[in-house]
C-alpha cells in the first residue's frame, strides 16, 4: 500500500486530461495531413488502415459489455455499438467510414478486404481488443478516454481537409461530423466511471498507465503508416514490392 494520498476527483481528471499532450494529433503524419502536405497515397493509406480500427471498436465494446455485470452500464454502453453498426434504417459509423473511403478514391471492396491494413496497425488495434477482453470492465471502459481529445481532432479535419484536398468528395466528411457529439457523450460516461472507480492512488496511477497504453496504440498506428507511406518502407520492402503480409483477422 502506498502512503501517497489519492488525488481528488478534480485533480485526477486534470491528470487524465494532461495526457492529451501525447495524443496522435501531435504525430508528424497527422500534422502533415492537417497542413495539406499529405499525398493522395498517404490519405488513402490512413483511411484504409484506420478502417481496421473502426471495425474493431464494436468488438472491443462488446468485450467490455461481456465482462460487465451492471445492467445500467450496459444499457448506456450498448449505444457505442449501435453508433458504429447503425440501428434500424440509420447507417452507422462503419458505413460512414466506407463512404469516406469512396470519397478518397478507395472502393468498399478494397477497404473490406483489409488488404491495405499494415501488420503494425493490425497488431496495435488487436492489442486494444485483447486488453478489453482481459481487463476488468472498469479499466477497459476507461481505456476509451482518449476520446477526451477526439472531438478536437475530428473538428480539425473538418476545418482543414476541404481546403487542402479539393479532390476529396464532400460526402466523405459525414463520419467526422457525427463523432463530434457522439464522442462528447461517450466521454461524459467514461469520465464519470473513471472518477468513481479510481479512488486510491494505486488505481489512479494504473489508470493513467492504461490511458498511456491506449495513446501508444494510436501513435503506433501512425508510426506504421509513416514507414509505409512516408518513408516508403512497407513490410518486406527490401524483398518484394508486393503486399504479401497477412490480411486476415486472427483475433
Ligand atoms: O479519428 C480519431 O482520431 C479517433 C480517435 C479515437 C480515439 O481517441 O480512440 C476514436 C475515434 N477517432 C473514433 O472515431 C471512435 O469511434 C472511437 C472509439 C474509441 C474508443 O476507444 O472506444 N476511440 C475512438
Amino acid at each position: 500500500m502506498s502512503h501517497e494520498k489519492a488525488m481528488t476527483p478534480h485533480e485526477f481528471e486534470q491528470a487524465l486530461r494532461a495526457k492529451g499532450a501525447y495524443y496522435h494529433i501531435h504525430h508528424p503524419y497527422h500534422i502533415a495531413m492537417h497542413n495539406g502536405q499529405a499525398t493522395r497515397e498517404q490519405i488513402q493509406g490512413w483511411v484504409a488502415n484506420r478502417f481496421y480500427y473502426q471495425t474493431s471498436i464494436p468488438l472491443k465494446d462488446a468485450a467490455i459489455m461481456a465482462n460487465c455485470p451492471d445492467p445500467a452500464t450496459r444499457r448506456k454502453w450498448v449505444q457505442r455499438i449501435l453508433d458504429h453498426d447503425g440501428q434500424g434504417d440509420g447507417e452507422g459509423g462503419i458505413e460512414a467510414w466506407l463512404r469516406l473511403g469512396e470519397a478518397v478514391g478507395l472502393s468498399r471492396e478494397l477497404l473490406l478486404s483489409e488488404r491495405l491494413v499494415l501488420p503494425g496497425v493490425r497488431f496495435a488495434v488487436d492489442a486494444y481488443v485483447n486488453f478489453a477482453r482481459r481487463a476488468c470492465w472498469q479499466e477497459a471502459a476507461c481505456s476509451s478516454l482518449t476520446e477526451l481529445f477526439a472531438p478536437q481532432i475530428h473538428q480539425s479535419r473538418l476545418d482543414s481537409w476541404p481546403q487542402h484536398y479539393p479532390w476529396i468528395e464532400a460526402e466523405g466528411y459525414g463520419y467526422f461530423r457525427s463523432r463530434l457529439s457522439q464522442a462528447n457523450r461517450d466521454v461524459e460516461h467514461g469520465l464519470a466511471l473513471a472518477l468513481e472507480f479510481c479512488d486510491t492512488v494505486e488505481k489512479q496511477q494504473r489508470m493513467l498507465q492504461i490511458l498511456q497504453f491506449k495513446l501508444d496504440i494510436l501513435w503506433s498506428l501512425l508510426d506504421a503508416m509513416t514507414m509505409a507511406y512516408t518513408l516508403h518502407r512497407p513490410p518486406y520492402h527490401c524483398v518484394t514490392d508486393q503486399p504479401v503480409w497477412h490480411h486476415q483477422r486472427f483475433l
